[in-house]
Order: structure tokens, then C-alpha cells, then sequence
């Protein structure tokens, strides 16, 4: 399956393309299952049919539901290309279709580490429209990758919200459900859920006493164990 849709290409060049006013970008960020995947989708799928060329790129850290597309948590899917960084994009796709492209999609923004290079120069430069979708803060509600970084380039920014696991409300955060405390951890409904406010702060601070608790067991136990070591 082919990552890049296509529709009758322009003959275009980068040269041209740098005057294009279509180069834009567009940030879309907010919790998990806010819709941002769904969001991203739309818009890709609406410059489709406007005849225009995209290509969708997703991070190649997160495999969860396909590896060679992007897919919505209600399983919506379309053809993409997993990359571990964005630089090496137009190098695998190659430099004569990298020009005819008008349109990149980028899910999971928040894994890119070039994120924001790669923004300046597709839009800047090559005259590409960038729609990115991805998390704005990770589950401690710190700024996640460089996300944040592309709103000062951004045409528009929009901020999607979910809705509340536990009271149905507006979510605008993502509650970690587990005491794993590294900030990349990919995982779905099982590891994450999207939470209101209200909820962040009573959840986390569940979750915090949980892990002082699993911690101070762990000690108690390791601190038997050496008891019996020394016993023995
Ligand atoms: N708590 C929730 N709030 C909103 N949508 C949810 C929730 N749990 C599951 N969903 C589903 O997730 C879909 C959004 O999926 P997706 O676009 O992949 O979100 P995101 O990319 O923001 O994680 C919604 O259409 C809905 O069917
Ligand atoms: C909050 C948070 C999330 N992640 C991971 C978990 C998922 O694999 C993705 C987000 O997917 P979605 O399309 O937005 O549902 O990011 C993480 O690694 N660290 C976090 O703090």
C-alpha cells in the first residue's frame, strides 16, 4: 500500500512551491482519545479530495494497532510511513516524489525530536502544508517533545478534549494508570486514561500513593530477605 495518496501531480518546484500560499501549518494536540488521529485524518483526507498530494508519516516507536498505518482508537485507518526521525523522510521517500507532495500529515507528533526543523523547512522552504496531530503533555502534564515548539509557526492551533473516564466531563488531561514513571511508555485504555481536572488531581494522587506504598513494600521485603540472607 502506498503511503503516498495520488492524484494527478502538478509539475511543480520546490521553487514554486516556496511561493505557494497553500504552505501552511496546522498543530492539533489534546489528551489521549480526544480525537486528534480522527481530526488529523479528516483534514488529510479532505486535501485528497481537493486533488491535492499528501503523504502521511507516523513515529515507527509506536506499532500499537498497524505498522504501516495510522489508526484511530475506533479503528478508522489510512496508509502511512513509519519513520524514526522526520529528517530522513525525504530520503526515503525520495527526492522527486518529495517535490510533488503538497500535503504532510505527522501522527504522534510528540515522538519526533526534529519536529521542529522539519516544520520550518517543509513549510518555509519547500512550500509543503503540515498538518501534525499529537499530545501537548505527557501524563504528568509536562510539555511533551517539541510540540509546543511549532505553535510560534503555526497557522492555526487547535485543542481537542475528551471526555472525563470517570465522570464523563471534558478530559484535558491523560492519567497514567500505572507506577511506571518514564515519559515515553506506549500503551492504549490499559496503560492511559483521558480525565477532567477534578480527576487528574485526586488520580494522581492515588496513583503517587500507590507507588510510595509498592515501594515501601518492595524495601520491607527486600530488607527480609536480607534479614534471612543473613540468618542463613
Ligand atoms: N474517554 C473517551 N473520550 C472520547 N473518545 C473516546 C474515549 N474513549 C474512547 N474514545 C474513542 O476514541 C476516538 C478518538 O480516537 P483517536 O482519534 O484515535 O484519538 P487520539 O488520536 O486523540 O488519541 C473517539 O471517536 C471515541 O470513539
Ligand atoms: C500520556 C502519555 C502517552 N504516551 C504514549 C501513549 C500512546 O502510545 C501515545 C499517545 O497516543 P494517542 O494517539 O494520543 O492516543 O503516547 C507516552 O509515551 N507518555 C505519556 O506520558
Amino acid at each position: 500500500m502506498s503511503s503516498l495518496q495520488s492524484s494527478p501531480l502538478s509539475a511543480s518546484s520546490d521553487a514554486d512551491k516556496r511561493d505557494n500560499p497553500m504552505s501552511e501549518i496546522h498543530v492539533i494536540v489534546g489528551p489521549m482519545f480526544a480525537g486528534k488521529t480522527t481530526a488529523l485524518l479528516r483534514r488529510i483526507n479532505s486535501e485528497c479530495s481537493n486533488g491535492r498530494n499528501v503523504a502521511m508519516i507516523k513515529s515507527s516507536k509506536d506499532t500499537r494497532y498497524a505498522v504501516d498505518s495510522v489508526v484511530t482508537h475506533d479503528g478508522i485507518k489510512f496508509p502511512c510511513w513509519a519513520l524514526p526521525n522526520l529528517l530522513s523522510f525525504k530520503e526515503t521517500l525520495g527526492a522527486e516524489a518529495y517535490e510533488k507532495l503538497d500535503v504532510i500529515g505527522i501522527d504522534e507528533a510528540q515522538f519526533f525530536d526534529d519536529l521542529y526543523d522539519f516544520c520550518c523547512n517543509a513549510a518555509d522552504c519547500n512550500g509543503k502544508t503540515v498538518i501534525l496531530a499529537g499530545l501537548d503533555g505527557d501524563y504528568m502534564r509536562r510539555s511533551f517533545g517539541s510540540v509546543l515548539d511549532i505553535i510560534p509557526l503555526a497557522d492555526t492551533v487547535t485543542k481537542l478534549t475528551a471526555r472525563c473516564e470517570l465522570c464523563r466531563k471534558q478530559a484535558f488531561f491523560t492519567l497514567r494508570k500505572t507506577d511506571e514513571t518514564k515519559t515515553e511508555l506506549i500503551g492504549g485504555a490499559d496503560v492511559y486514561m483521558p480525565v477532567c481536572r477534578q480527576h487528574y488531581v485526586n488520580g494522581q494522587s492515588v496513583v503517587e500513593v500507590t507507588r510510595t506504598v509498592l515501594k515501601s513494600c518492595s524495601n520491607v521485603q527486600t530488607d527480609s530477605c536480607l534479614e534471612e540472607v543473613a540468618v542463613v
